[in-house]
């Protein structure tokens, strides 16, 4: 694995709930060809899968609480593998969540080159997950649930932002514009890769 993910481009995008990753991601998908692996999608296709490990992971899901670290970790690297000869790059969905997966993620991974920081006021991600609520089928766009992963994300994921700054990688992106102007700005950044 380490050696084939040398040469291939690692994007972390991380925003809080409801900042538009899984929209922005599938726009980068259509220009720039990458692999896009949402964490949360693949949570939610094993617990769609019916599974045991998918029953004990929709409970924790449905709290809006992080499921164990190495259950996200092996299923993204799992994916990785997968598409690893066949990938330009990989946007890596909704992950890290917080500072440890970042570290445990490279330990077995890889570096990521750049972080998509998608930006949004949490009065404006409340008011996207609620409308989206009203067709997602998820189980986690509800009121009470969507205010537990917004203070999670507030004290677990924004010190991610922080870790990587120090980095220089991390590209901030206001996310309350209309979706391509937001989408403008990250083209920019990711036309900015070697
Ligand atoms: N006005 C506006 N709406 C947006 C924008 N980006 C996303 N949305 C809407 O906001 C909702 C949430 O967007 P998603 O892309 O699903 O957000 P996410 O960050 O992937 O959220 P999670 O799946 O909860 O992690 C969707 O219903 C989008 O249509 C944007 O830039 N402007
Ligand atoms: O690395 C991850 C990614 C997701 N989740 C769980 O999956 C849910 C949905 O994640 P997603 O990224 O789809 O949505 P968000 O929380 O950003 O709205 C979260 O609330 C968590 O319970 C998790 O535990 N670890
Ligand atoms: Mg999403």
């Amino acid at each position: 694995m380490a050696d084939k993910i040398k040469d291939t481009k690692i994007i972390f995008v991380v925003g809080g709930p409801g900042s538009g990753k899984g929209t922005q991601c599938e726009k980068v998908v259509a220009k720039y060809g990458y692999t896009h692996l949402s964490s949360g999608d693949l949570l939610r296709a094993e617990v769609a899968s019916g599974s045991e490990r998918g029953k004990t992971l929709q409970a924790i899901m449905q709290k809006g609480e992080l499921v164990p670290l190495d259950t996200v970790l092996d299923m993204i690297k799992d994916a990785m593998i997968a598409k690893v000869d066949v990938s330009k790059g990989f946007l890596i969905d909704g992950y890290p969540r917080e500072v440890k997966q970042g570290e445990e993620f490279e330990k077995k991974i890889g570096a990521p080159c750049l972080l998509l920081y998608i930006d949004a006021k949490g009065e404006t991600m409340v008011k996207r997950l609620m409308k989206r609520g009203e067709t997602s089928g998820r189980a986690d766009d509800n009121e009470e649930t969507i205010k537990k992963r917004l203070d999670l994300y507030y004290k677990a994921t924004e010190p991610v932002i922080a870790f990587y700054s120090s980095r220089g990688i991390v590209r901030k992106i206001d996310s309350e514009l209309p979706v391509d102007e937001v989408f403008g700005h990250v083209a920019k950044a990711i036309d900015g890769l070697k």
